[in-house]
């Protein structure tokens, strides 16, 4: 969708900000490109809007050459976000975000609805917020707005270059969030710039990590935090990687453990003569049809009874395909030495620490061998 070909791009005063760079966006795909200051991150992204030339290479957007393009008519393809969101002072907020669709000529009333839609994907109501001037608005509510603006000519690209930068971490995280849902309903093919390589990992479906007017690495959040390309790239991304990964491994239904089962109407005395011989000292109570009722402890079934009468229910749980990060974290905060899996009722088995981290391992290795995390071979990782 977008494709470098050997791009490079020198200023007149000798500096090489981007020096032949070829790589590509697939359409509906999210590339972050992080690295540190003046490694040519925004120059790059420039070019693709043709508010700066490459000296040489071509860039192409949906097959097109752009230097054949009239910018004009390119950037109406292309939405840009940029961190000092550049909002009109004197317009209302609903005419902001109707700007570009008024340009091109649509009908106002066309325009402002387009607009108070797009208000509303970004999480502003349109009836407070609409009406109201740039000013009176938050920094984090402004982002939005200038998100909903980029959005709202349906371009199918969008150019961001640090659209979160602004506000402090919090909202950041939250505005990060927001994004990712919309992006999961509106799929454009995005170029986002950041300096923060925790944001490149949240966000990005793949990372471009710079170095000088280069990139170092181009692959998955997962494959740069497990093997980082360079000794570079390993301090860009931080001693700390194999946290960070954390949050970007995903549960898989193969990560699992699968514990003793009781069913709720059996006997008490039954479930806990079962564990005994089983030695083991809880069981899952799963209904008939495999959904989570909860969990019970060889202790509490000695009293007679069905072990619907004994059983707990389970608070630490997590859906699966949530990140290790959230289920390490329901663990802590329930203090619970594993977690239940669910697949929405229905229970898929429990991640332990011990699970936790051979999933994390598993992945690794799979990403460097490119290959799904259930093709590594468990013994690959058992020693390690
Ligand atoms: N108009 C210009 N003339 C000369 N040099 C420039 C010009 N614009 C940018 N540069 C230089 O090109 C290099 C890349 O700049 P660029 O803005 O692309 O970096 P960046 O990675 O986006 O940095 P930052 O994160 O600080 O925004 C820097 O060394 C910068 O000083």
């Amino acid at each position: 969708m977008i494709r470098f070909e050997q791009v490079t791009k020198r200023y007149p005063d000798g500096t090489t900000a981007v020096d032949d760079l070829s790589f590509e966006v697939a359409q509906g795909e999210l590339v972050t490109l992080v690295g540190p200051s003046g490694c040519g991150k925004t120059t790059t992204m420039m070019m693709v809007n043709r508010l700066i030339e490459p000296t040489s290479g071509r860039i192409l957007v949906d097959g097109e050459d752009i230097a054949a393009v009239d910018p004009v008519r390119l950037r109406r393809r292309i939405g840009y976000v940029i961190q000092q969101v550049g909002l009109f002072p004197h317009r209302t907020i609903l005419d902001n975000t109707a700007t570009v669709p008024s340009l091109i000529g649509w009908k106002r009333a066309e325009a402002r609805a387009r607009a108070a839609e797009l208000l509303d994907l970004v999480g502003l109501d349109p009836a407070t917020y609409g009406p109201r001037y740039p000013h009176q608005l938050s920094g984090g509510q402004r982002q939005r707005v200038g998100v909903a603006r980029a959005l709202a000519a349906d371009p199918p690209v969008l150019l961001m270059d640090e659209p979160f930068g602004a506000v402090d971490p919090v909202v950041r995280e939250q505005l990060q969030d927001e994004f990712l849902r919309m992006q999961a309903a509106v799929r454009k093919t995005v170029l986002l710039v950041t300096h923060d390589i925790e944001e490149a990992v949240r966000l990005g479906d793949r990372i471009a990590v710079y170095g000088q007017g280069r990139i170092e690495q181009f692959d998955t959040p997962g494959a740069v935090l497990g093997t980082p390309a360079s000794p570079y790239v390993a301090e860009f991304v931080g001693a700390d990687r194999g946290l960070k990964r954390l949050s970007v491994t995903t549960i898989e239904p193969g990560d699992l453990e699968q514990p003793p089962v009781a069913r709720p109407d059996e006997p008490a005395a039954r479930a806990a003569d079962r564990l005994r011989a089983q030695r083991a000292r809880w069981a899952v109570v799963l209904d008939p049809d495999g959904d989570l009722h909860g969990w019970v402890g060889i202790d509490g079934l000695g009293a007679g009874g069905a072990v619907v009468d004994r059983a707990h229910r389970m608070n630490a749980w997590v859906p699966v395909g949530a990140p290790l990060k959230q289920a390490f974290g329901v663990m802590l905060q329930h203090d619970a030495g594993w977690v239940a899996v669910l697949d929405g009722a229905r229970f898929l088995g429990v991640l332990t620490p011990a699970k936790l981290h051979e999933a994390l391992r598993r992945s690794v290795d799979a990403d460097a061998l490119g290959v799904p995390r259930g093709q590594v071979a468990f013994d690959s990782v058992a020693d390690a």
